[in-house]
């Protein structure tokens, strides 16, 4: 899978060559460009942002920089993600989607967001996706373009040394998952619940079914189906 991000703070993406992700790129499981939107700007300053038309607070990021930065990047496979607190809500549904594409470019907004005329323009040759991460408000982005490609490129085969794990953790099969313990069996007057220690797969397997439902109707009542 190839991902591109475009941003005015790329640095913010450094991040994206260690840990889980550092290997996938080294592994060729992920190829991932980050681009900075003032390179493609053309006055003095790098303007990447002006003033509101119909008044209002803040500043909205013209469209020119965005326009040759997108032109550059966009195939005709290409998803174009806009992360926007107006968007449709990333789950972990929207993760499996995109993971079975093979190319998404996120383009990362500050301010008041991105000339809502990128999005419709695009939209005419592409698939475009405006999507949120959460009710409630950040201040760019890079944020939850940083979540989305951590969700997305840990359901990519060969990302994450178990695929058991992820189909037992929360949200994969719609619930929360069960609790989860290791070693010692005691620790601070605490014990590990004996089943755990049982060796009766069954009956562990039955255990957990239990209490991820019980877990999701106390803490998450929403997801149950
Ligand atoms: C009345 C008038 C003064 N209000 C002014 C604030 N408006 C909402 C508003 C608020 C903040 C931002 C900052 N921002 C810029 C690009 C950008 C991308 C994503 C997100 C974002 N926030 N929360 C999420 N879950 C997100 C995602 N995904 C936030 C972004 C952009 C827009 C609402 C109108």
């Amino acid at each position: 899978m190839r991902l591109d991000v475009v941003t005015i703070f790329p640095a913010f993406f450094d991040v994206l060559d260690v840990s889980l992700l550092g290997k996938a790129r080294e592994r060729g499981l992920l190829d991932i460009g980050v681009h900075d939107l003032r390179d493609f700007t053309h006055d003095r300053h790098r303007t990447v942002d002006d003033t509101p038309y119909g008044g209002g607070a803040g500043m909205v990021m013209k469209p020119e920089p965005w326009g040759e930065a997108l032109d550059g990047l966009l195939q005709p496979e290409s998803i174009l993600v806009i992360p926007s607190p107006a968007g449709e809500r990333f789950t972990q549904g929207v993760a499996r989607e995109f993971a079975t594409e093979s190319h998404l470019v996120f383009a990362c907004g500050r301010y008041e967001g991105i000339d809502h005329r990128v999005g419709e323009h695009f939209a005419r040759e592409h698939r475009v996706r405006s999507v949120s991460i959460g009710d409630y408000v950040l201040n760019g982005g890079e944020v939850a373009t940083m979540a989305m490609i951590e969700a997305i490129s840990r359901l990519i085969p060969g990302m994450v040394g178990n695929p058991e794990s992820i189909v037992e953790e929360s949200h994969e099969g719609g619930l929360l998952e069960a609790p989860a313990y290791t070693k010692p069996a005691q620790w601070r007057g605490l014990a590990v619940p004996p089943v755990l220690m049982s060796g009766n797969h069954g009956a562990i397997r039955q255990w957990r079914a239990d209490q991820s439902v019980e877990r999701t109707r106390s803490i998450r009542p929403d997801l149950l189906p």
